[in-house]
């Protein structure tokens, strides 16, 4: 089933034609990974989902258009956001960050959130600023896991962690990914190999390709052409 499909969906940021039509698809459960050169509009595909950036098109998740609602409307019909560079509350604890994700009238699923990530359970006291990075990016995740959300919108959550760290968070997003659809901006192609069964590749502005993961990396002569990059290990 298609959880989120998505129809020439323009984006202008300044002088800037960032996304210039850009048509994908995305299946219900596990994880799609949005790949693509620097700078070529992943991040801002995920802020035109979200509303974030002004955007034009198409946009139905599970059947319904949204692309003409606010930001709190698409959140609200439960598309959760796990920016760039993990934006926790650095001074409050982990419990406070997750109280003040909570989404008011929903459901909030702290036994969850505790099951899949104990150690945010046992520094839920902690405050945020003082954990390590792979905690920073996992209590990120908990926040969105909290409420009832259907999409999760994930960026490059391994950027800037050590090599044992990222493999902590590849393991919490493969659970993650048990429960909920993830579309996952990520530069590292080993994790990408990891955890994503579908890519949708961007170039110049809209998707150049769709398909299986594993066959794009898999593809010596496409990753680099697509991606910029030798073969993925
Ligand atoms: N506020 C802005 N005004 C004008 N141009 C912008 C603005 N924000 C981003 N851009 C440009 O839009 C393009 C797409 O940026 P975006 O961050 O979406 O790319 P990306 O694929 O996520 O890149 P990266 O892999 O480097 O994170 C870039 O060329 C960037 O310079």
């Amino acid at each position: 089933m298609t959880m989120l499909a998505v129809r020439e969906l323009h984006v202008h940021l300044g002088e800037s034609h960032v996304l210039q039509g850009v048509s994908f698809e995305i299946r219900e459960g596990g994880v799609t990974a949005l790949l693509g050169r620097n700078g070529v509009g992943k991040t801002t595909t995920l802020r035109g989902l979200l509303g974030l950036a002004p955007r034009r098109g198409s946009i139905v998740l599970d059947g319904a258009e949204i692309s003409a609602l606010p930001t709190h409307e698409v959140v609200r019909r439960g598309v959760g956001y796990v920016p760039e560079n993990r934006e926790v509350f650095a001074g409050l604890t982990v419990q406070e960050n997750l109280r003040l994700a909570e989404r008011p009238g929903g459901r909030h699923h702290y036994d969850l959130v505790y099951e899949l990530f104990p150690r945010l359970k046992e520094r839920r006291a902690q405050r945020a600023g003082t954990m390590s990075g792979g905690e920073q990016q996992m209590l990120a995740l908990a926040r969105a896991l909290l409420n009832d959300n259907r999409v999760l919108l994930v960026d490059e959550p391994s950027q800037g962690l050590a090599p044992h760290l990222v493999a902590d968070v590849a393991d919490a997003l493969a659970r993650v990914a048990e429960l909920v659809t993830i579309v996952l901006v990520e530069q590292n192609l080993s994790l990408v190999r990891r955890l994503a069964r579908d890519a949708v590749v961007l170039d110049q502005g809209r998707a150049v390709w769709a398909g299986d993961a594993g066959e794009l990396l898999g593809d010596p002569g496409r990753t680099r052409d697509y991606l910029g990059v030798g073969v993925a290990r």
